[in-house]
């Protein structure tokens, strides 16, 4: 439990995972330990290589960590034996990239998989299978054969598959990466749905901020087999640190322009940033209007995280140096953040 109540559904302690490549022996992910809270969706980024899937893969035990501790639930799932294992595993869900569906078997088939394995069969798994083709909106596609569908449908059949036996847990490898734009965002909606009907965790891992923009509550940023940042999504968002969180936060908001702008600078430069109802506000222009302060507006960004409205502004103020103090002191009272630049 942290301090704010929440209680912890997947604790990793001190995670390492080394392969051995010939005589030497690489560190894929090094002494990484995070928690993931009950009802989150947690969203793991970073580069090609940076050791996302051996991380995510160590959740479950796909891959046995070198040296650490995998705690899902109240269970220690390092400690179990491979047929205790088997049993924790069905709790925790999880979907690829390549969707990995039996190519042989209908989407009813595929669905039903897991029920079998779990000794479910005849009028229960059939109701099961069909409430959950329901959930995934493919009740017209359940005697198709996966050839016979599209990415995003071949998906909904993966989510469908993992959420069969009701787990706590639903671990995302790369989910949407083999998906087009429009595609992704249908299936990152149900993601969401899923979360907010059935409360389900989702652990997901991904190289696109969109992914962690969507749809996650809290990111912890891998670079090189170690955590770089975490944070609540909001907060790492508009104040990245750490410079390959940068980089992911520029894919959607491309604030490395402002270094172009600073040389330009005539008045003083500032990044305002404001998050929810203020989102809707004149507030800057209330902020001058009674002043001989002028603002140019250089680079802005308006946008949503979840639910969540936000904004960003790089302006310029152009006056006396106490009518723009006083102005960001306005800024500031009304709930604005303000950076000097
Ligand atoms: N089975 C393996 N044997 C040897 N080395 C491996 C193995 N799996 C992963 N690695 C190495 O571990 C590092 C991390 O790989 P991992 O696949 O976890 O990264 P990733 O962030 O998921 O990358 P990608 O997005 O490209 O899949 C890489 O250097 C990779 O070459």
């Amino acid at each position: 439990m942290d301090d704010r109540g929440h209680t912890h559904l997947i604790e990793l302690h001190n995670i390492t995972k080394s392969y051995q490549v010939g005589a030497v022996s690489v560190e894929a992910v090094r002494d990484i330990s995070l928690t993931v809270k009950r009802g989150e969706i947690f969203g793991i980024i970073g580069h090609s290589g940076a050791g996302k899937s051996t991380l995510l893969r160590c959740v479950n035990l796909l891959e046995r960590p070198t040296s650490g501790s995998v705690k899902v639930g109240e269970v220690e799932l390092t400690k179990l034996s491979q047929r205790q294992l088997q049993a924790q595993r069905r709790k925790i869900g999880m979907i690829f990239q390549h969707f990995n569906l039996l190519s042989m078997s209908t989407v009813r088939d595929n669905i039903a998989f897991p029920l079998k394995l779990a000794g479910l069969t005849g009028t229960a798994a059939r109701d099961r299978v069909d409430e959950l083709l329901k959930l995934v909106q493919l009740e017209q596609h359940a005697d198709k054969y996966p050839a016979q569908l599209s990415g995003g449908q071949k998906q909904r059949v993966g989510i469908a598959r993992a959420l069969a036996a009701n787990p706590d847990v639903l671990l995302c490898d790369e989910a949407t990466s083999a998906l087009d734009p429009q595609t992704t965002n249908s299936i990152l909606s149900l993601l969401l749905d899923i979360n907010a009907k059935l409360g389900i965790t989702i652990l997901l891992i991904t190289h696109e901020m969109q992914v962690i923009r969507s749809i996650c509550d809290r990111v912890a940023v891998i670079d090189k087999g170690e955590i770089v940042e975490l944070g609540d999504v909001l907060h790492v968002f508009l104040k990245p640190e750490h410079p390959v969180t940068r980089d992911f936060v520029d894919q959607v908001s491309d604030t490395s322009a402002a270094s172009v702008l600073l040389e330009k600078r005539q008045g003083r430069l500032l990044r305002v940033t404001y998050v929810g109802e203020l989102t809707y506000e004149p507030i800057l222009y209330n902020a001058v209007k009674q002043t001989p302060v002028q603002f140019v507006i250089l680079q802005g960004t308006v946008s949503r995280m979840k639910q969540t409205p936000y904004g960003q502004l790089i302006v310029e103020l152009l006056g006396e140096d106490l009518e723009i103090d006083n102005v960001v002191a306005a800024l500031r009272k009304e709930g604005l953040e303000v950076d000097t630049l």
